[in-house]
């Protein structure tokens, strides 16, 4: 694949000569509308831990209405979420050169020679630099992003890991350790909500220390004409769970109301608004549920539609995907499929339902759309495979 011209236009370098672009300007019915204001839920996870039945029905009730909700009591300490934040901004604010060390653009031979073309470059996710770019008539999100690949430890490839500024590697270790035993208590406690053992989900999605997860930072640049952009196209999640730190000034963060089988993009549904995220100033997190809980839940949890909003102030994120095991099937739990509730969703490979998500994402679909995964849709995509059948390839 030849890498698209536009790969290249870092949105912080565009961003610095005024108006959006034509590549970025949405359609006239596309544009984000005004939010509504509604207070989003919190749930302490300190007391789910201890088993607190008025905090399990919180969690209930956050996951049956919104499919994300704020997390206190997670233990972690404030320092640690205000330095990673401060590292990042210091990581989108070096020099282009200093950032261009980790570009997520690559030597086209490096790994292997399918990709030879004119620029002798490709594509990949992990590193520095924006989302892939397919075609001319894509619109573009208005951020940068950082991405990397955290556990397991062993698969990091360090190369994309900034050594500038110093800490923010060691924090990123750190941070992705704690808030990854927030996810996994998380996991426990909406087990319990259906009445499983606590382990019911953790066991699905593998082995805690070989379950990728994946960092993103996300940058987005300040804008000159924030009505005419997305920071990030309405989209969910291309995980079980996700752990976000957001931004503690600014806001743009949106979720979708009601939750429910809306197409992503376009198509508004009769009555479906958007609804604030507010910034999170007090060290909460937020959890949203992913994909790949949508459909091991057999949707008794669903994966909420969000999108980000810009402003003239930049802002940033830190947003860590938890997927399972590549090997493992996705698929509606069998407790969780009867007569009554028969599967929603067929049974694929982790792996290639973690590869489909670029796909998906670049075409604004939703990765069960585009995949075909819901039953009654026929094959087409990659959904629909057996458990152990050769993986897509990813990217490509
Ligand atoms: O920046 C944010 O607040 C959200 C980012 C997000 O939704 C994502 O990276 O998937
Ligand atoms: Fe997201």
């Amino acid at each position: 694949m030849v890498v698209h011209q536009a790969q290249e236009h870092l949105v912080q370098e565009v961003a610095a000569d005024g108006s959006p672009p034509s590549r970025y300007v949405l359609r006239e019915h596309d544009r984000p509308t005004p939010a509504t204001n509604a207070a989003i839920p919190t749930v302490d996870v300190s007391r789910l831990a201890a088993n607190d039945p008025d905090e399990a029905e919180k969690l209930r009730s956050a996951l049956n209405t919104w499919g994300l909700f704020a997390v206190t009591g997670h233990g972690m300490p404030g320092e640690l979420l205000d330095a990673i934040l401060d590292s990042t901004r210091a990581f989108f604010h070096l020099p282009t050169h200093a950032k261009h060390k980790y570009s997520n653009l690559v030597p086209s031979d490096s790994d292997d020679s399918h990709n030879n073309n004119n620029n002798n470059k490709k594509f990949q996710p992990e590193g520095y630099g924006v989302d892939r770019v397919d075609t001319d008539e894509q619109i573009l999100d208005w951020c940068d992003r950082l991405y990397l690949q955290v556990q397991p430890e062993d698969e990091r490839r360090r190369q994309f890991w900034p050594t500038e500024p110093p800490n923010l590697a060691g924090l990123l270790h750190d941070y992705s350790l704690k808030s990854q035993a927030v996810a996994q208590l998380i996991l426990r406690a909406m087990a319990r909500i259906l009445g499983f053992e606590e382990s019911f989900f953790v066991d699905k999605v593998g082995d805690e220390s070989r379950m990728p997860s994946y960092a993103r930072f996300t940058y987005y640049p300040p804008c000159a004409r924030p009505d005419l952009v997305y920071g990030l196209k309405p989209h969910t999640d291309n995980s079980v769970v996700t752990v976000l730190l957001l931004d503690k000034r600014v806001g743009g963060l949106q979720v979708r109301q009601p939750l429910g089988d809306l197409a992503v993009a376009g198509e508004e549904e009769e009555g479906a608004r958007w609804v604030d995220v507010p910034a999170m100033g007090g060290h909460e997190l937020l959890v949203v549920v992913g994909d790949e809980m949508e459909i091991m839940s057999n949707a008794a949890f669903r994966a909420p539609v969000h999108r980000v909003v810009v402003s003239a102030e930049e802002r940033m994120s830190l947003v860590v995907f938890y997927q399972p095991e590549p090997h493992r099937a996705l698929e509606p739990a069998r407790e969780l499929v009867d007569e009554e509730r028969p599967a929603r969703y067929k049974t694929l490979q982790a792996k290639t339902f973690a590869d489909g998500f670029w796909d998906a994402f670049a075409l604004g679909e939703r990765t069960i759309d585009f995949l075909k995964v819901k039953v009654g849709e026929d094959g087409g995509g990659g959904g629909g495979d057996q458990p152990n059948a050769p993986a897509a390839v990813p990217g490509a």
